[in-house]
């Protein structure tokens, strides 16, 4: 019975925030902060003895000597006291931070093992409130919950038997109300728990609210849609400030709940107590002590509360943590080497099906395509055929389920992402910059490699360099946010530039040159073709002259390869693809060959 007891209660503690985010991995800090904090609340039972020993001296034989000796021993007491809380609050406190880094960087490491999936479940700015109020919470919960809750539970442990011992019946009137603490203490807290979850859901609503509103502030301008966007931020908001409103009424009522029994207990104290020594039961010391203790129990009382409150709001966040990182990653296979293998480029889509949802439609119908390395090859065809969606599937962004796709041969689930990835420059539709240098955006994740020729070859490259001499700062110029400063045709060249800077062995353009005039989108393919020898390069456009000369162009309908051929070869077809070049040619006014 008690061994199985025990077994639960170890089941419990492992599965306990404290344990999980703190002991288990600070296992020493934990136990040297305990043994202070244990050091600290012994010591603390002798000031209000010694004060005692005094009193009884001074109205007993004023033995000056003894008196004396007793003050030094008070002084050296708190002195070590305080030399003890110092050694606590550093293991405690100082290591909470330490653990909120953690969870924050496995949390991270996590989001990034996931798909597009995934995102589309969790917006971002729920991401965020879970990266730093949640992670915030439970930091609290394992530093401050943890210390305040282990120091009252030594004081509840420690000081009952010395009141007992001073005067057991004094005792048992002070304490009729304690049992009163854990009961309130368990109904708040669950009310506590509740109210604390919906707050945390109402922030992560209002993070991705300003999140969206400043991202897409160009978009709120031109459409003139400012007081809507307003509207429904306040509404949110105030949303927000109700739900805490609404859970700072039990987290005010469980202090103050708290020190109200503790204070009733003293004036039965004074009451009781006062009477007792007038007839000489105790001694006025006795009662003076006896009154430290009581009051030294105010401050567990109402910390009780406010660490099971942290607790609570710990664990909720806990919950909403590990919500995020019970979500199996679709790709499992990462590795932190920083080697990169080479890859021929001959590429293999055998019988690929893609959908983005069970029971959604499939967006890719039995793609069958072989493209040998070094091949130029071009994927055309209407808007919403599943073009991006093919791409997406070679550096795994997306996962492949039904069928499989071969690079040299390999089939890339069995490949190792990262690696996979080093050999893959590909370039999305759209084009996301981070804010900084502009040589560094270009060198983007080759940190360590030198700069100036090598970014000055890739800025020409792209037709990029006259425009970034023309900066006032040229290459070490900042880009604004999500390079707010750039224009759509410099921020997509930029891109390529970052794309073709890792010397990729398979080099992927997914409608990345609509926003650069005919003579650039030339000037770049023309670059990438002389420059780039032997790779492979897939590449999706509307813009069908430029793609004239290569190798292959795939012709895509309804998630379906209709037509693959050269130019010329589906001139001849007079199918899809001539009837999107013929349409082409009528916009631009070019001529067919
Ligand atoms: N993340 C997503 N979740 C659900 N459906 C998606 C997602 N991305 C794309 N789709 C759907 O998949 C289909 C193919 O989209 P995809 O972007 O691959 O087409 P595309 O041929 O590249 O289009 P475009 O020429 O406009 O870039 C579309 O019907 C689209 O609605």
């Amino acid at each position: 019975m008690l061994i199985r007891f025990m077994k639960k209660l170890k089941t419990l503690w492992q599965r306990s925030i404290v344990y999980r985010v703190f002991v288990k991995k600070y296992r020493r800090y934990f136990i040297i902060g305990a043994i202070s904090l244990i050091t600290v609340d012994i010591i603390n039972i002798f000031p209000p003895l010694i004060i005692k020993k005094t009193i009884d001296m001074l109205s007993g034989d004023s033995n000056m000597r003894g008196i004396a000796y007793y003050i030094g021993l008070f002084l050296l007491a708190t002195f070590f006291q305080g030399a003890c809380r110092y050694v606590w609050r550093i293991y405690f406190i100082g290591t909470s931070f330490r653990c909120e880094h953690d969870l924050r960087m496995a949390f991270f490491k996590h989001i990034e093992t996931q798909s597009q999936r995934f995102f589309q479940k969790y917006k971002t700015g729920d991401l965020m409130s879970r990266a730093t109020n949640d992670m915030n919470a439970i930091r609290m919960a394992v530093g401050p919950g943890l210390l305040i809750g282990l120091d009252a539970l030594l004081y509840f442990i420690v000081i009952p038997p010395i009141i007992i011992w001073l005067s057991p019946k004094l005792s048992l009137f002070t304490c009729i109300l304690m049992p009163l603490t854990p009961f309130i203490a368990y109904k708040i807290r669950n009310v506590i728990d509740r109210q604390f979850c919906s707050v945390q859901e109402q922030f992560s609503r209002v993070s991705e609210k300003v999140r969206e509103s400043i991202s897409g502030i160009r978009v709120v301008k031109s459409f003139n849609i400012s007081q809507q966007e307003e509207a429904a931020l306040r509404e949110l908001s105030e949303d927000f400030v109700k739900k805490n409103l609404k859970l700072a009424i039990p987290q005010s009522l469980l202090g103050p709940a708290f020190e109200y029994i503790t204070y009733l207990g003293i004036i039965m104290l004074l009451c009781i107590g006062g009477r007792m020594v007038i007839q000489g039961d105790i001694t006025l010391g006795t009662l003076v002590a006896f009154q430290s203790y009581i009051s030294m129990m105010i401050w567990p009382m109402t910390a009780v509360g406010w660490c099971v409150s942290l607790l609570q709001r710990g664990n909720a966040s806990m919950k909403r943590i590990d919500e995020v990182m019970e979500e199996k990653p679709e790709i499992d296979k990462h590795s932190v080497t920083s080697k990169k293998v080479t890859l021929k480029g001959d590429i293999e889509f055998r019988d690929v099906h893609f959908q983005y949802y069970k029971q959604d439609k499939w967006i890719l119908k039995g793609i069958h395509l072989k493209i040998r390395a070094g091949q130029r090859v071009a994927i055309v065809g209407s808007i919403g055929s599943g073009k991006t969606t093919l791409l997406s599937l070679l550096p795994r962004i997306l996962s492949v389920k039904d069928g499989t796709v071969f690079i040299d041969g390999m089939d890339i689930n069995a490949m190792d992402v990262t690696l996979l990835r080093r050999c893959i420059g590909f370039v999305p539709q759209e084009a996301f910059l981070f804010s900084e240098r502009i040589a560094d955006a270009i060198l983007f994740g080759n940190a360590g490699e030198e700069t100036g020729e090598k970014v000055r070859e890739l800025a020409r490259m792209v037709k990029l360099e006259a425009e970034i001499q023309k900066l006032p700062e040229q290459y070490e110029s900042y880009l604004g946010e999500r390079g707010v400063n750039l224009s759509g045709g410099q921020k997509q060249r930029l891109t390529i530039a970052r794309a073709l800077a890792v010397n990729p062995d398979i080099i992927i353009m997914d409608d990345c040159l609509s926003a650069v005039d005919v003579q650039g989108e030339h000037f770049i393919l023309h670059n990438i073709a002389t420059k780039f020898p032997g790779k492979t390069l897939i590449i999706v456009t509307h813009r069908l002259p430029a793609i004239r000369d290569f190798d292959v162009i795939v012709v895509m309908k309804e998630g379906m390869i209709v037509e693959k051929g050269t130019h010329a070869e589906l001139i001849k077809m007079n199918g899809e693809y001539s009837a999107l070049y013929r349409k082409e040619e009528l916009e631009e006014g070019i001529e067919i060959l």
